[in-house]
């Protein structure tokens, strides 16, 4: 077994995070593309950390152009075990306040122009993606936000949608009253498929700044009033990440969801007509099974 890399990939407002030992940004080459931005290495309590800013320092991708492929492969390639996804994301429950923050486990998947998957012809593959987030690292995120004050709200369904502009208020009350979303946001697809597919367990924490457009008494989204709430999300944030190593610990063990495991019996190209090409793209994502 590898030891424990713990990954975060900050969202909007979350561009570094605070305390790492012999912290170093480091770029990181992939086939897939340039990743969003360099890598911030390093460990807390003796458990490896890396973290990647999905929009990169500056906030310079969209939610479109977030070269989500080549992130998770860059992550994969440096040792990553576990990656924990921090978004902010508009809500659709009353009790889901802005402030709060939200373990997501499930994802309604509205993107339309992003490339969703590592394999292609030439090697094709099939993972079930029916449950895309890892309880067990949704605990160690669970019980970490809580012991930092946050309120957490166990289990939601975020739908992503593709962006760049908020929803209409009629697709709003769609996804609200007829689809059973909790939350919306523009990046966790398809970045938790490519996640399933490199076999690393995946945690989605949302970090809700605002009601999108259903709510009667909050009117349109406010994107001052989303930078605003930002601000204080990501400090809570930070301190959530500072309790993950001495939950998760250094030492790992296999994942007793399967996360790591993903890619058995998923790839149905026989070796004889794989392309050699992809193949060789595949080595950090796939090279347990190829
Ligand atoms: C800041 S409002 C819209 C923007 O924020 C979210 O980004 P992320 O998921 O990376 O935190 C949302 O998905 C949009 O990209
Ligand atoms: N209301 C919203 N819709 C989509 N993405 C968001 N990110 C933050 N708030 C959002």
């Amino acid at each position: 077994m590898p030891d424990t890399m713990i990954a975060v990939i900050g969202g909007s407002g979350l561009y570094d995070i605070d305390g790492l030992e012999g912290a170093k940004w480091q770029e990181v080459a992939s086939p897939f593309g340039t990743p969003s931005d360099a890598i911030l290495t390093g460990t807390l309590e003796g458990v490896k950390m890396a973290f990647l800013p999905r929009h990169g320092r500056g906030h310079v991708h969209t939610p479109s152009s977030v070269p989500y492929r080549a992130n998770i492969d860059a992550l994969k390639r440096l040792g990553a075990t576990d990656v924990i996804s921090v978004s902010a994301c508009g809500s659709f429950r009353e009790q889901m306040a802005p402030g709060d923050f939200v373990l997501v486990d499930q994802f309604i998947d509205r993107t339309v122009a992003r490339e969703n998957s590592f394999f292609g012809p030439g090697c094709v593959a099939h993972v079930s993606v029916a449950h895309p987030t890892c309880p067990r690292l949704g605990a160690a995120c669970r019980t970490a936000a809580r012991a930092a004050g946050i309120t957490m709200h166990d289990g939601g369904t975020y739908l992503a949608m593709e962006g760049p502009q908020f929803s209409t208020l009629a697709e709003s009350r769609i996804y609200r009253e007829h689809w059973g979303a909790d939350v919306i946001g523009m990046t966790n697809m398809p970045e938790a498929r490519l996640a399933r597919e490199a076999e690393l367990c995946y945690a989605s924490v949302a970090m809700v700044t605002d009601y999108d457009s259903w709510h009667p008494q909050h009117g349109e989204v406010d994107v001052a009033e989303i930078i605003r709430t930002l601000m204080g999300n990501a400090d809570k944030g930070r301190d959530m990440v500072r309790r993950l190593p001495a939950l998760l610990g250094a030492a790992r063990m296999p994942c007793p969801h399967g996360c790591d495991r993903a890619l058995n019996n998923a790839i149905l190209t026989d070796p004889s007509v794989r392309d050699p090409d992809l193949v060789e793209r595949l080595a950090a994502v796939a090279g347990r099974v190829l």
